[in-house]
């Protein structure tokens, strides 16, 4: 099972550093869709200079233009790059064709599917390498946690990766771990914790147990 950290709110210097002090509980580092908006694949590049060895996720959340937005995201050292579930299904075989051609994967982000069941059947068919339930900030604004929609990912995925994102911390990890997805992803959690090098300590050692 490996955490992946969500680098979403802060600037490029700072999120280095917030990364570097935590990246012996974190295996693959996410630079979230705020970055992404606020400093392009120049995150991602400075990042795959500094971490030479660990995996990067650029978190695009792909819409449109699958193949020349993945390129961009594996050409500048991702492994990962994320594509929208809700998005037509031609989008996500770019992402998918572009993947292949640099031998890297792709992520897809379930948030707001409706029918989670179909769309995974779909996705496991055309051979998405991750499937992502996720609860979005604005939803854990309104009380909304991942934890249904993981129990539905895990009683349908067949053979991709699962990975559930949503608000989670050290209080609430126990009950994500159960459930025994691939990836587990933090942002906030670790972000903005008062002492986020034991916030990521104790979320790995939930996670290792
Ligand atoms: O994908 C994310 C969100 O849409 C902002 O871009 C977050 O990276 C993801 O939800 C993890 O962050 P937390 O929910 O704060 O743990």
């Amino acid at each position: 099972m490996k955490l992946q950290l969500a680098l979403d709110e802060l600037k490029l210097p700072e999120a280095l550093a917030l990364a570097e002090k935590v990246i012996d509980y974190v295996d693959i580092i996410e630079i979230g869709t705020p970055f992404v908006i606020d400093e392009g694949m120049n995150a991602v590049r400075k990042f795959r200079e500094k971490f030479p060895h660990v995996e990067i996720l650029s978190d695009e959340k792909i819409m449109d233009g699958g193949h020349l937005e993945s390129k961009l995201a594996f050409e500048a050292g991702a492994n990962y790059v994320t594509v929208l579930g809700v998005t037509d299904i031609l989008t996500v075989k770019a992402c998918l064709k572009a993947a292949k051609e640099y031998n890297k994967e792709v992520v897809v982000d379930m948030i707001c599917v409706e029918d989670l069941p179909t769309k995974i059947r779909e996705m496991e068919e055309i051979g998405a390498h991750v499937l992502a339930v996720h609860t979005g900030a604005d939803q854990q604004a309104a009380g909304r946690q991942p934890i249904d929609d993981l129990k539905v990912m895990v009683a349908h995925a067949k053979k991709a990766k699962i990975a559930v994102a949503g608000g989670i911390n050290s209080k609430t990890i126990h009950k994500y771990v159960e459930l025994n997805p691939d990836i587990i992803i933090v942002g906030s959690g670790i972000g903005n914790a008062a002492d986020p090098v034991e916030e990521a300590r104790l979320i790995k050692q939930a996670m290792t147990k």
